[in-house]
């Protein structure tokens, strides 16, 4: 579904602030895979996904989706087929339009646009319903301006519009981390259930361990560019948090972040 062959990113290339943030990272991901990614302070997690999402050129290598070469296709092009959310509440949505409104945008998402964007009662009542189903108490909010909705409120809505058109990658970079834990434990069950019921592909960036051991089928940890460990399906299932500390100190792993610790 995902294939990644061989990237590398370097920014600020020859300058004395050169980092090679990405070195020669492969890796296959089935349709339905749902993979955690873990790592250190800068180990290149948000690199790997802005790679994929497109938001820079990778300096060399190739990323395919669905067989389609997406290497040198604009950020813009590539959404069509790609779902984010971010660790900002504030990124992924329209804070002084109406909540209904920001779902109608991302309705229409790859579709053509057109001066009249309205929305029929239906595309109102799969609105109401979804939000109804997140149990937030958003399904009486359509007409509230979205910059009036608690962080989770909106990271729950942004989930919501990312997945919306079933993408085909759905990228989701720390996505609860701003969030108090009771509300970041409620997003990312929302985020589970999504998931599962679309059965989209997803990766998943998180510092917290537990949520990684958690969450998916497959776990990735990063270490200075490079994937250091790749584990899934019984292996993932049985591993523990101090098994995973294990591996990464094993695997030559950098500095762990507190955060990671902490979590
Ligand atoms: N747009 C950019 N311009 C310059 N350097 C960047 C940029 N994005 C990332 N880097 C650098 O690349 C390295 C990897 O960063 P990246 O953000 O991918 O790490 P990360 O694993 O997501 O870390 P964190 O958990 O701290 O967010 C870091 O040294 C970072 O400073």
């Amino acid at each position: 579904m995902l294939k990644i062959d061989g990237i590398s990113k370097t920014f600020y290339a020859g300058t004395v602030n050169e980092k090679l943030a990405l070195k020669n990272v492969s890796l296959a991901m089935k349709t339905g895979d749902f993979i955690t990614v873990i790592g250190g302070n800068g180990a290149g997690k948000s690199t790997l996904l802005n790679s994929i999402a497109g938001v820079f050129k990778v300096d060399c290598g190739k990323i395919y989706i669905d067989d389609i070469d997406v290497t040198s296709m604009s950020e813009h092009k590539r959404a069509a087929y790609i779902g984010r959310v971010f660790q900002d509440p504030m990124l992924g949505t329209a804070a002084d339009m109406m909540v209904e409104e920001n779902l109608a945008i991302a309705a229409r998402r790859g579709k053509k646009l057109s001066l009249r964007w309205s929305f029929s009662e239906a595309d109102f009542g799969e609105f109401k319903a979804k939000l109804t189903k997140l149990a937030l108490g958003l399904e009486d909010r359509l007409k509230n301006r979205i910059g009036t909705l608690s962080g989770g409120q909106r990271q729950a809505i942004t989930l919501l519009m990312a997945t919306l058109r079933k993408p085909k990658l759905l990228l989701l970079d720390e996505h609860t981390a701003a969030l108090d834990p009771k509300t970041a434990e409620k997003v990312l069950e929302l985020t589970q259930n999504i998931v599962a019921e679309n059965g989209l592909t997803t990766l998943m960036i998180t510092h917290n361990m537990r949520d990684a051991l958690r969450f998916g089928n497959r776990l990735l940890m990063l270490d200075d560019g490079k994937i250091i460990l790749d584990i899934h399906g019984a292996e993932k299932a049985k591993m523990t948090v101090h098994d995973l500390l294990d591996a990464f100190e094993h695997s030559g792993g950098g500095d762990i972040s507190d955060r990671m610790l902490l979590s």
